[in-house]
């Protein structure tokens, strides 16, 4: 029997921002940012948009697009860094907002024997949700679950992780018939705790706040939506990660070079040029290169080998993410999507290829597994007409996004839009605070 992926949808924010005009208003020269990192849009949510409609968009189009019974699902696992509450998952929310809309066809609460959870692990949360299902379907084989990533990655204004933000979400159908990818039961896992990235409850003193009111606390506590980081250390650890996970993978498998194998490399991207930038290290040590000095590393990276290596095996998974920007846990999911989507529209055939993945999380963790494209993968991948919707979105100008990022805008730029939204927070009622509540526009 085999086991993975049957089908896949994603939902990308409806804004974006263009690079360029963001690295106008900072001052940065628009090649570093485009030739550098591989950025040229960034998607950006509306008022409206948060991880939980992100997530909802993605579960009904994966409902509808492949007819699949919502009462078939056992499991609804979301990974996310974006969680909406420190108690109450986003994936609740998700699946109360989709359980509406489907009522009228499958009667009240469709999901009520359904397990839901959120997972969280940075970006690496939703693998862990994927290995997971994968075991709970191994051992039920009856049975299948969804796998939802969702995320909203934002950073300060004017900081350096300011053009490397972005937002959706992919949600896929995991089950004993993988009409998309079989992922076979390898796992190459590498973890160590460290601060290269985190969302603490931040703590602030009476000082640091501007006009503060006499009665205010001296010290509080509170959570905000954007990371504590370290740019060039989070990358460093990303590297080591996943060095460290790619060998556990070899000595589980035996194979001596796993890569060559592979099709396709398929990264958790923070941004496009990622993973092309950081596998010179695994490259240069699997073909017996030097690497020590930066002058070797650059070397490495410019060789005709080595950027053939990437035009054939990472180039195409780069693509979504040049457009979207990140989209934390729902990266390395998009990045899947965005190769097979460019094999498909090019007439390639892919049956029985195998493909791998390189997960990271910050904190950190990386997992690295491998799968076999399906004989059926052009009939799910015929439903995602991903770069034509990248098209159907709309752009901001950069004091827009500026509002949008400090929150100050009440109503949506997409007044009319259609699918899920926002339309309140709770404020008053003592027993309600902060709950949230969504409607949705057919
Ligand atoms: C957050 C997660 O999702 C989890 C993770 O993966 S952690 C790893 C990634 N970390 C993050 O994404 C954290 C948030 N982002 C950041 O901190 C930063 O944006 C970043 C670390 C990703 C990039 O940092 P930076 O200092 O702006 O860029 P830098 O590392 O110097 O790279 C710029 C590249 O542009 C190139 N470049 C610069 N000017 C250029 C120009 N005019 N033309 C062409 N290329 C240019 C540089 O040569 C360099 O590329 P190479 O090293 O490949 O040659």
């Amino acid at each position: 029997m085999t086991f993975g992926i049957e089908a896949a949808s994603y939902y990308v924010p409806s804004l974006y921002l263009e690079i360029k005009d963001l690295a106008e208003k900072r001052g940065i020269e628009p090649a570093k940012l485009e030739k550098g990192l591989g950025l040229h849009k960034m998607g950006f949510p509306d008022v409206h948009e948060d991880a939980a409609t992100f997530a909802a968009e993605a579960l009904l189009k994966l409902i509808k697009d492949y007819n699949i019974n919502p009462k078939e699902i056992s499991r609804i696992y979301l990974g996310t860094e974006s969680a909406l509450d420190a108690a109450k998952p986003t994936a609740s929310y998700a699946m109360q907002m989709v359980e509406k809309v489907l009522e009228k066809e499958f009667g009240e609460r469709v999901f009520r024997n359904c397990d839901v959870v959120d997972m969280t692990f940075a970006c690496i949360g939703a693998v862990d949700a994927l290995h997971n299902s994968l075991d709970f379907v191994r051992a039920n084989p009856d049975k299948k679950a969804v796998v939802i990533a969702s995320d909203y990655a934002k950073y300060e204004l004017a900081s350096s992780g300011e053009y490397t933000q972005g937002g959706g979400a992919v949600a896929v159908l995991i089950s004993s018939k993988p009409d998309l990818i079989e992922i076979e039961n390898n796992w190459g896992i590498a973890t160590e705790s460290v601060f290269d990235f985190f969302k603490p409850r931040r703590h602030f003193k009476k000082e640091d706040l501007t006009n503060a009111p006499e009665s205010f606390p001296q010290k509080i506590e509170i959570f905000t939506d954007e990371p504590v980081f370290d740019g060039q250390y989070s990358n460093q650890c990303y590297q080591d990660r996943i060095r460290e996970a790619y060998d556990h993978y070899k000595e589980i498998t035996g194979l001596n070079k796993s890569y060559e194998n592979w099709k396709y490399l398929i990264f958790h991207l923070p941004y496009a040029f990622h993973g092309k930038r950081v596998f010179t290290e695994i490259y240069s040590l699997e073909n017996g290169l030097s690497y020590e000095t930066p002058e070797e590393q650059k070397a490495v990276a410019k060789s005709e080998e080595y950027l053939q290596f990437i035009n054939d095996k990472i180039e195409k998974s780069q693509r979504a993410s040049s457009e979207i920007g990140n989209m934390y846990t729902a990266s390395i999911f998009m990045a899947l999507l965005s190769a097979l989507q460019t094999s498909f529209n090019e007439n390639e055939e892919l049956a029985e290829q195998e493909i791998g993945f390189l997960g990271y999380g910050s904190g950190s963790k990386s997992k690295v597994f491998a799968g076999k494209v399906s004989e059926n993968w052009k009939k799910v991948v015929k439903k995602w007409k991903l770069f034509e919707s990248l098209k159907n979105r709309t752009a901001i100008d950069f004091e827009t996004y500026e509002k949008l990022h400090r929150k100050q805008l009440q109503n949506s730029v997409n007044e009319n839009y259609k699918g899920f939204g926002l339309t309140s927070v709770e404020l008053e009622n003592p027993v309600l605070k902060g709950a949230r509540y969504y409607d949705y526009q057919g």
